[in-house]
């Protein structure tokens, strides 16, 4: 069942390394594309409102200087005024004096010619004629805009007139108090023209065309530019033709390391049971040590495993695949046989002497554990309290259960200890809420002692806290002098680390402890200590 989930699991995980790298490639194609296309429906927007702008300044500029000169309206020199304006004008075509919709004068030569139409006046007091019914030489129409009693004619298309990279661009002009487009050229939705607001510019998609519109800061009057969607689709494309292919490269290597990494844990977790079935399993047993007499009073059993091919497999790399693949159960199942072979006799007749033994967080989902305790102490004839077991932080997180765990050990007389304590999650909640006997100062905490390191306060902290819960505490991973010094004053009673010790054989720790009894040595090296036993090698 377990096997089924993994491999599902597994392969759901290689699909999602497989399939995310191009489809997070092909979302950023799609974003390019987009910011690309909208950059340049921005820039004919901004082209369309400069020139319109432009018309506009010169078309008031050239009316007010007319109303300014005082002249009478048609007089000689009126009209030498009006063709003055004209010619220095670059986007007008004509400008000159109106009555009832005639223009009567002007600066083109001629009879008074009609305007047409009004189509409609703006707020400011603006008369635009969209159609002025004068043919020009070239065909092109004309529009006219008139303020006091004066217009200024302009080709109608002028503002529109500029170049455009790709084809089918549409281009728009309109008075932002009416919603219509002024002059248009190509496709416009009167839908869009509402959705400006009084924003400044807009750029968005109807799914048909992807359009930019841009308010003018000194008329009334805001540019439009669209381009059809299959503009943005085939950038999207193209820049997907660069993209894709790595993103494929990027999801096949991870769909890759995926696989590798599973086929190793399950080799891994196959290896575990060989190596189960196989006995390649021992214990190596760290020293721990009354820090007051200097005696080794226990040990740690720290499991080891050599695998088939005669490597030392370190407990970081099989202990998490053991938990992940379920036979964590049996490997501490096997630690507690290999230290009832290796330290039963010992215990039996020094009940006094401690050997601490791992647990992890799924043995303390049940009380088999307590069994499995129950046979070792009757098979060696060792007492219970010769027993301590080190829960981790994470071994509390089904705290209901691990009460039940630990009332059960109790019960018995067997000690916990919170192992690798500050590390993980657990607060001082877990400490009162739980019903422990020692606390292990994680090893982080001892290496900061004496370097001035922010956390070397801690040490402290946990210290007093374990005092105050009368917690008995054992310090992990103590390398030097200073650091057993400092742990003595303040009242730490064990420790364990390299200064006293390497993991070793169980033998070395007997005779330490036996030599203490027998006062004839004390664990604490003095400084021409010749060194720590070595590791047994099973
Ligand atoms: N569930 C089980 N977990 C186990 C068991 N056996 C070991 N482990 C856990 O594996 C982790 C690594 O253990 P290991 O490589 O054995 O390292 C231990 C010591 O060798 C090391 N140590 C001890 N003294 C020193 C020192 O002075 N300096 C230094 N750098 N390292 C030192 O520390 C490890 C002991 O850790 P701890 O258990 O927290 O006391 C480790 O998490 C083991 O718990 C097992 O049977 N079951």
């Amino acid at each position: 069942m377990r096997r089924h989930l993994t491999f599902g699991l597994t392969l759901m995980l290689a699909v999602a390394a497989l399939v995310l790298p191009p489809w997070l490639v092909w979302r950023e194609a799609q974003r390019q594309a987009f910011d690309a296309e909208s950059a340049l429906t921005l820039g004919y927007a901004h082209d369309v409102l400069h020139r319109t702008d432009e018309t506009g300044r010169q078309a008031l500029a050239g009316i007010q200087a007319l109303l300014k000169s005082g002249l009478p309206p048609c007089s000689d020199g009126a009209r030498e005024l009006m063709r003055e304006i004209d010619l220095t004008s670059t986007y007008l075509q004509a400008i000159g004096y109106v009555r009832n919709g005639m223009l009567v004068c002007s600066s083109m030569t001629g009879a008074p010619v009609p305007l047409g139409p009004r189509s409609f006046r703006t707020g400011n007091g603006v008369d635009f004629y969209l159609d002025v019914p004068i043919r020009t030489t070239f065909g092109h129409p004309l529009l006219a805009l008139e303020l006091d009693s004066y217009a200024a004619l302009i080709h109608r298309d002028l503002p529109l007139d500029i170049w455009t990279s790709v084809p089918d661009v549409s281009l728009a002009i309109m008075h932002v108090e009416r919603d219509t487009a002024t002059i248009q050229h190509g496709y416009i939705a009167p839908a869009w023209l509402g959705r400006l607001g009084k924003q400044p510019s807009l750029t968005f998609s109807d799914g048909r065309y992807l359009v930019t519109m841009v308010r003018s800061q000194h008329f009334l009057t805001a540019a439009i530019a669209a381009t059809p969607i299959a503009h943005l689709a085939a950038r999207t494309r193209e820049i997907a033709a660069r993209l894709v292919p790595a993103g494929l490269f990027a999801g096949l290597a991870a769909a890759a390391a995926v696989l590798l990494l599973a086929r190793q844990q399950l080799s891994l977790v196959s290896s575990l049971r060989v190596g189960l079935r196989r006995n390649q399993f021992f214990i190596a047993y760290q020293p721990m040590i009354d820090l007051r007499s200097g005696h080794c009073v226990g040990v740690e059993a720290l499991l080891r495993w050599r695998d088939g091919a005669g490597e030392l497999v370190p407990p970081e790399i099989f202990i998490p695949v053991a938990e992940s693949s379920g036979l964590i159960g049996k490997l501490t199942e096997r630690v507690i046989d290999l230290v009832c072979e290796d330290a039963g006799l010992f215990l039996a007749s020094h009940p006094g002497f401690h050997v601490a033994i791992n647990l992890s967080p799924a043995d303390l989902r049940s009380t088999a554990i307590v069994g499995m305790l129950d046979r070792m102490i009757a098979r060696s004839g060792a007492l219970p309290s010769n027993v301590i077991v080190e829960i981790t932080e994470r071994g509390f997180v089904d705290k209901e259960k691990a009460r039940e765990v630990i009332a059960a050990l109790h019960a018995r007389g067997i000690e916990v200890a919170i192992d690798d304590f500050g590390t993980g999650y657990s607060s001082l909640s877990y400490l009162e809420s739980l019903d422990l006997d020692f606390l292990k100062i994680d090893r982080s905490f001892i290496e900061s002692i004496g370097t001035g390191a922010p956390i070397s306060q801690v040490v402290s902290h946990i210290i007093g806290m374990a005092h105050n819960l009368e917690l008995r505490m054992i310090a992990e991973g103590v390398e030097n002098h200073e650091q057993a010094a400092f742990l003595r004053v303040r009242g730490v009673g064990y420790a364990q680390g390299w200064l006293f010790s390497h993991p070793a054989s169980f033998e070395h720790a007997a005779n330490l402890h036996r030599a203490a009894l027998e006062s004839r040595a004390r664990c604490l090296p003095q400084p021409t200590h010749a060194g720590p036993g070595p590791e047994p090698q099973d």
